[in-house]
């Protein structure tokens, strides 16, 4: 189990609720950001992304999420700047998100939820030869995080929603071969940034944080898409795939840095 269902409550200043920590872990994620301790960095740069839509390769429904991913052979579709100190390489995007719109982002901002959130994961490599590698370093992966809020239909999003009946079971795959990930990105530059984790499995704490200040919105009917996903395999009994997001895991001694004042 990788982590206690999360529950929509906040509790306190920290809104912490019994976390599932790891042994030894200083660094993990996901963490509450209170937006009056994240100290301005004027030293951050701006964060320059270029994905080639033409690296897409498929849908996978993990029985976790559903990865979208990407041919990450080339560096073809990367991620530079920000607080980053190499260039990192896209391999995957994906989603967590609650049964009800309450819930369902891993991150929260003043302790406020967002139904869902939108996790791509970079690996630097720069630096490591392979993606198992880079998930092993404190500096190997790179994950930006979109919070999504209810609101008008995303029309880049539908194409990928339009897809998902394809991969409703869990080990089930769809070819998607062109996508560009940039349409899910919020106009506003302004980030967060701290030093995390993974929030599912093997939760090594090899993540360079950048959480978007602004979030896209989404309709009620592309989250409900999310929702009749299934965490279980064709033939078990159907588990709907909701809530598959991590506790709130303690800061400790670490500082949120903001690209904005
Ligand atoms: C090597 O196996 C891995 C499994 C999961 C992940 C990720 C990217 C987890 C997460 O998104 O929290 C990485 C490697
Ligand atoms: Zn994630």
């Amino acid at each position: 189990v990788w982590g206690l269902k999360g529950v929509g409550s906040a509790l306190g200043p920290d809104c912490m609720k019994h976390p599932l920590t790891i042994p030894g872990g200083t660094r993990q994620s996901p963490i509450n950001i209170q937006w009056r301790d994240s100290v301005y960095d004027p030293f951050l740069k701006p964060l320059k992304i270029s994905y080639d839509p033409a690296t897409c390769l498929h849908i996978w429904n993990n029985g976790y999420s559903f990865l979208v991913e990407f041919d990450d052979s080339t560096d073809r579709s990367i991620i530079d700047g920000g607080p980053l100190e190499n260039q990192y390489r896209l391999k995957q995007f994906h989603f967590h998100w609650g049964a009800i719109n309450d819930w369902g982002s891993e991150h929260t901002v003043d302790c406020k939820f967002y139904p869902a959130e939108l996790h791509l994961v970079h690996w630097n490599a720069v630096v490591y030869p392979t993606f198992e590698e880079a998930v092993m370093e404190g500096d190997g992966l790179a994950v930006i995080g979109v919070f999504l809020k209810l609101g008008a239909r995303h029309e880049g999003l539908q194409t990928l929603v339009d897809a998902l009946p394809a991969v409703k079971h869990k080990d089930t795959v769809i070819e998607f071969d062109v996508f560009d990930p940039s349409c899910l990105m919020p106009s506003c530059p302004d980030y967060w940034t701290y030093a995390g984790s993974l929030t599912t499995p093997p939760l090594t704490e090899s993540v360079t944080w950048i959480i978007k200040k602004q979030p896209i919105e989404v309709d009620e009917d592309q989250l409900e898409a999310f929702r009749m996903l299934l965490f279980t395999s064709d033939g078990e009994e159907e588990k709907r795939m909701v809530d598959n997001f991590r506790p709130l895991q303690p800061l400790m001694n670490r500082t949120v840095r903001s690209s904005f004042q």
